[in-house]
Protein backbone atom coordinates (compact mmCIF):
# COMPACT_ATOMS: atom_id res chain seq x y z
CA UNK A 1 0.00 0.00 0.00
CA UNK A 2 1.06 3.02 -0.43
CA UNK A 3 0.67 6.73 1.03
CA UNK A 4 -1.78 7.98 -1.36
CA UNK A 5 -3.64 4.99 -0.89
CA UNK A 6 -3.60 4.91 3.36
CA UNK A 7 -2.89 8.80 3.55
CA UNK A 8 -3.73 9.64 7.76
CA UNK A 9 -4.22 6.02 8.02
CA UNK A 10 -0.41 4.92 7.11
CA UNK A 11 1.31 5.63 11.12
CA UNK A 12 0.45 6.35 14.12
CA UNK A 13 -3.23 6.11 15.97
CA UNK A 14 -5.05 6.12 13.20
CA UNK A 15 -3.52 3.32 11.99
CA UNK A 16 -3.67 1.19 15.16
CA UNK A 17 -7.75 2.21 15.39
CA UNK A 18 -7.90 1.28 11.75
CA UNK A 19 -5.99 -2.41 12.19
CA UNK A 20 -8.26 -2.62 15.04
CA UNK A 21 -11.45 -2.43 13.19
CA UNK A 22 -10.42 -4.62 10.51
CA UNK A 23 -9.38 -7.25 13.31
CA UNK A 24 -12.93 -6.16 15.70
CA UNK A 25 -15.34 -6.85 12.51
CA UNK A 26 -13.83 -10.41 11.84
CA UNK A 27 -14.20 -10.84 15.60
CA UNK A 28 -18.15 -9.78 15.41
CA UNK A 29 -18.52 -11.93 11.90
CA UNK A 30 -17.42 -14.90 13.89
CA UNK A 31 -19.33 -14.42 16.63
CA UNK A 32 -22.69 -14.13 14.64
CA UNK A 33 -23.59 -10.86 15.59
CA UNK A 34 -22.64 -9.25 11.67
CA UNK A 35 -24.07 -11.17 8.78
CA UNK A 36 -23.63 -10.33 5.12
CA UNK A 37 -22.56 -6.14 4.87
CA UNK A 38 -24.13 -5.25 8.28
CA UNK A 39 -22.75 -3.70 11.40
CA UNK A 40 -19.29 -2.51 12.77
CA UNK A 41 -17.26 -0.31 14.65
CA UNK A 42 -15.98 2.72 14.86
CA UNK A 43 -13.10 4.02 17.03
CA UNK A 44 -11.96 7.79 17.93
CA UNK A 45 -8.48 8.89 18.22
CA UNK A 46 -8.93 12.77 19.03
CA UNK A 47 -10.59 14.38 17.26
CA UNK A 48 -10.52 11.58 14.14
CA UNK A 49 -13.24 8.87 13.99
CA UNK A 50 -12.48 6.16 11.74
CA UNK A 51 -15.14 4.63 9.70
CA UNK A 52 -16.00 1.62 7.72
CA UNK A 53 -17.18 2.00 4.12
CA UNK A 54 -20.72 0.74 3.73
CA UNK A 55 -22.30 -2.07 2.12
CA UNK A 56 -19.14 -4.49 2.04
CA UNK A 57 -17.94 -7.29 3.87
CA UNK A 58 -16.56 -6.12 6.82
CA UNK A 59 -14.69 -8.93 8.14
CA UNK A 60 -12.66 -8.74 4.65
CA UNK A 61 -11.94 -5.46 5.11
CA UNK A 62 -8.64 -3.76 4.33
CA UNK A 63 -7.18 -0.62 6.17
CA UNK A 64 -7.34 1.00 2.70
CA UNK A 65 -10.97 0.78 2.90
CA UNK A 66 -11.17 3.25 5.61
CA UNK A 67 -12.50 6.83 6.51
CA UNK A 68 -11.32 9.22 8.58
CA UNK A 69 -13.33 12.19 9.85
CA UNK A 70 -13.32 15.05 11.80
CA UNK A 71 -15.57 15.10 14.55
CA UNK A 72 -15.48 18.46 14.77
CA UNK A 73 -15.55 20.04 11.56
CA UNK A 74 -17.09 16.71 10.14
CA UNK A 75 -14.91 16.64 7.09
CA UNK A 76 -13.49 13.98 5.75
CA UNK A 77 -9.71 13.60 6.41
CA UNK A 78 -8.99 10.60 4.80
CA UNK A 79 -11.10 8.80 2.04
CA UNK A 80 -10.27 5.61 0.31
CA UNK A 81 -8.99 5.53 -3.27
CA UNK A 82 -11.77 3.13 -4.10
CA UNK A 83 -15.23 4.31 -4.85
CA UNK A 84 -16.57 3.93 -1.94
CA UNK A 85 -19.38 5.48 0.58
CA UNK A 86 -18.88 5.70 4.02
CA UNK A 87 -20.80 3.56 6.52
CA UNK A 88 -24.64 4.35 6.96
CA UNK A 89 -24.13 4.07 10.48
CA UNK A 90 -22.18 7.05 10.53
CA UNK A 91 -24.72 9.37 12.11
CA UNK A 92 -25.68 6.84 14.69
CA UNK A 93 -21.98 6.50 15.60
CA UNK A 94 -21.94 10.53 15.83
CA UNK A 95 -24.64 10.13 18.29
CA UNK A 96 -22.76 8.16 20.26
CA UNK A 97 -19.71 10.40 19.90
CA UNK A 98 -21.44 13.24 21.06
CA UNK A 99 -23.32 12.84 23.40
CA UNK A 100 -21.60 10.53 25.64
CA UNK A 101 -18.30 11.34 24.68
CA UNK A 102 -17.38 7.69 23.45
CA UNK A 103 -14.44 7.12 22.12
CA UNK A 104 -15.64 4.05 20.33
CA UNK A 105 -19.29 1.99 18.89
CA UNK A 106 -20.31 -1.02 17.51
CA UNK A 107 -23.38 -1.59 15.95
CA UNK A 108 -24.30 -5.21 15.77
CA UNK A 109 -27.21 -7.29 14.38
CA UNK A 110 -27.27 -10.50 16.94
CA UNK A 111 -30.38 -12.13 16.97
CA UNK A 112 -31.06 -12.22 20.34
CA UNK A 113 -31.14 -8.22 20.02
CA UNK A 114 -33.85 -9.06 17.53
CA UNK A 115 -35.81 -11.60 19.87
CA UNK A 116 -35.90 -8.93 22.72
CA UNK A 117 -37.67 -6.89 20.56
CA UNK A 118 -39.96 -9.48 19.72
CA UNK A 119 -40.84 -10.96 22.98
CA UNK A 120 -41.56 -7.20 24.68
CA UNK A 121 -43.30 -5.25 21.38
CA UNK A 122 -44.89 -2.53 23.83
CA UNK A 123 -41.92 -1.67 25.98
CA UNK A 124 -39.92 1.06 25.87
CA UNK A 125 -36.87 -0.48 27.61
CA UNK A 126 -35.55 -4.27 28.18
CA UNK A 127 -34.46 -5.08 31.87
CA UNK A 128 -33.19 -7.42 33.74
CA UNK A 129 -31.52 -7.71 36.96
CA UNK A 130 -30.27 -11.11 39.19
CA UNK A 131 -27.37 -11.94 36.74
CA UNK A 132 -23.45 -12.25 37.45
CA UNK A 133 -22.60 -10.35 34.22
CA UNK A 134 -24.28 -7.33 35.20
CA UNK A 135 -21.31 -6.55 36.95
CA UNK A 136 -19.40 -6.14 33.94
CA UNK A 137 -22.19 -3.56 32.45
CA UNK A 138 -21.37 0.24 33.31
CA UNK A 139 -24.13 2.92 34.04
CA UNK A 140 -23.73 4.60 30.50
CA UNK A 141 -19.68 4.94 31.06
CA UNK A 142 -17.78 2.82 33.98
CA UNK A 143 -16.93 6.57 34.92
CA UNK A 144 -20.45 6.26 36.26
CA UNK A 145 -19.63 3.00 38.20
CA UNK A 146 -21.08 -0.61 37.05
CA UNK A 147 -24.37 -2.46 38.13
CA UNK A 148 -24.57 -5.06 40.76
CA UNK A 149 -26.33 -8.17 40.35
CA UNK A 150 -29.33 -7.77 42.49
CA UNK A 151 -29.69 -3.85 40.37
CA UNK A 152 -31.75 -3.63 36.85
CA UNK A 153 -30.36 -2.78 33.57
CA UNK A 154 -32.35 -0.99 31.58
CA UNK A 155 -31.56 -0.81 27.72
CA UNK A 156 -34.03 1.69 25.67
CA UNK A 157 -35.81 -0.06 22.84
CA UNK A 158 -35.96 2.36 19.04
CA UNK A 159 -38.04 1.22 16.43
CA UNK A 160 -36.39 0.06 13.50
CA UNK A 161 -36.68 2.54 9.89
CA UNK A 162 -35.71 1.93 6.08
CA UNK A 163 -32.62 3.40 6.48
CA UNK A 164 -30.13 3.36 8.59
CA UNK A 165 -29.32 6.90 8.63
CA UNK A 166 -32.90 7.53 9.92
CA UNK A 167 -32.78 6.03 12.83
CA UNK A 168 -30.53 8.96 14.79
CA UNK A 169 -33.20 11.43 16.27
CA UNK A 170 -34.58 8.08 18.23
CA UNK A 171 -31.04 6.77 19.09
CA UNK A 172 -30.21 10.61 20.47
CA UNK A 173 -33.21 10.73 22.36
CA UNK A 174 -32.65 7.25 23.66
CA UNK A 175 -29.20 7.88 24.52
CA UNK A 176 -29.89 11.63 26.32
CA UNK A 177 -33.26 9.91 28.32
CA UNK A 178 -31.21 6.81 29.40
CA UNK A 179 -27.89 8.08 30.70
CA UNK A 180 -27.35 4.93 32.77
CA UNK A 181 -27.67 2.47 29.45
CA UNK A 182 -24.42 2.04 27.08
CA UNK A 183 -26.67 0.78 24.52
CA UNK A 184 -29.73 0.69 22.63
CA UNK A 185 -31.50 -1.76 21.02
CA UNK A 186 -33.26 -1.20 17.70
CA UNK A 187 -36.36 -3.25 17.36
CA UNK A 188 -35.60 -6.05 14.88
CA UNK A 189 -32.81 -4.99 13.78
CA UNK A 190 -29.98 -5.10 16.52
CA UNK A 191 -28.03 -2.92 19.21
CA UNK A 192 -25.69 0.15 18.78
CA UNK A 193 -22.92 -0.21 22.17
CA UNK A 194 -20.49 2.39 23.29
CA UNK A 195 -17.81 2.91 25.92
CA UNK A 196 -15.19 5.42 27.32
CA UNK A 197 -12.48 3.64 24.71
CA UNK A 198 -12.72 0.88 22.24
CA UNK A 199 -11.78 -2.08 24.90
CA UNK A 200 -14.31 -1.07 26.87
CA UNK A 201 -16.36 -0.69 24.19
CA UNK A 202 -15.72 -4.02 22.93
CA UNK A 203 -16.37 -5.28 26.56
CA UNK A 204 -19.69 -3.86 27.33
CA UNK A 205 -21.00 -4.82 23.88
CA UNK A 206 -19.75 -8.65 24.61
CA UNK A 207 -21.25 -8.15 28.29
CA UNK A 208 -24.28 -6.91 26.96
CA UNK A 209 -24.76 -9.16 24.28
CA UNK A 210 -24.07 -12.41 26.83
CA UNK A 211 -26.78 -10.66 29.16
CA UNK A 212 -29.39 -11.22 26.14
CA UNK A 213 -28.19 -14.74 25.26
CA UNK A 214 -28.31 -15.60 29.46
CA UNK A 215 -31.90 -13.60 29.69
CA UNK A 216 -33.54 -15.91 26.60
CA UNK A 217 -32.08 -19.29 27.87
CA UNK A 218 -33.42 -18.65 31.66
CA UNK A 219 -37.21 -17.37 30.03
CA UNK A 220 -36.63 -20.53 27.77
CA UNK A 221 -36.34 -22.49 30.87
CA UNK A 222 -38.82 -20.98 33.20
CA UNK A 223 -41.29 -20.98 30.60
C1 LIG B 1 -28.20 -5.11 5.35
S1 LIG B 1 -27.41 -3.93 6.30
C2 LIG B 1 -28.25 -2.37 6.07
C3 LIG B 1 -27.53 -1.28 6.76
C4 LIG B 1 -27.20 -1.70 8.13
O1 LIG B 1 -28.10 -2.01 8.92
C5 LIG B 1 -25.86 -1.78 8.60
O2 LIG B 1 -25.66 -2.08 9.73
C6 LIG B 1 -24.67 -1.59 7.74
O3 LIG B 1 -24.62 -0.40 7.12
P1 LIG B 1 -23.33 -0.07 6.23
O4 LIG B 1 -23.72 1.19 5.54
O5 LIG B 1 -22.18 0.08 7.18
O6 LIG B 1 -23.10 -1.20 5.28
ZN1 LIG C 1 -27.56 -2.27 10.94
Amino acid sequence: MTSAELGCLETGDLRVSGELICKICQDLYNSGWVTGTGGGITIRSGDAIVIAPSGVQKERMQLEHLFVMSLKTREYLHKPLQALKPSQCTPLFLAAYTCRDAYACIHTHSQEAILLSQIFPDSDYFSASGFEVLQHIPRGSKKNGFYSVTETVRIPFINNTAHESDLHDSLKAAILAYPEACAVIVRDHGIYCWGDTWQDTKMNTEAVEYLFQAYLRSRKIKV
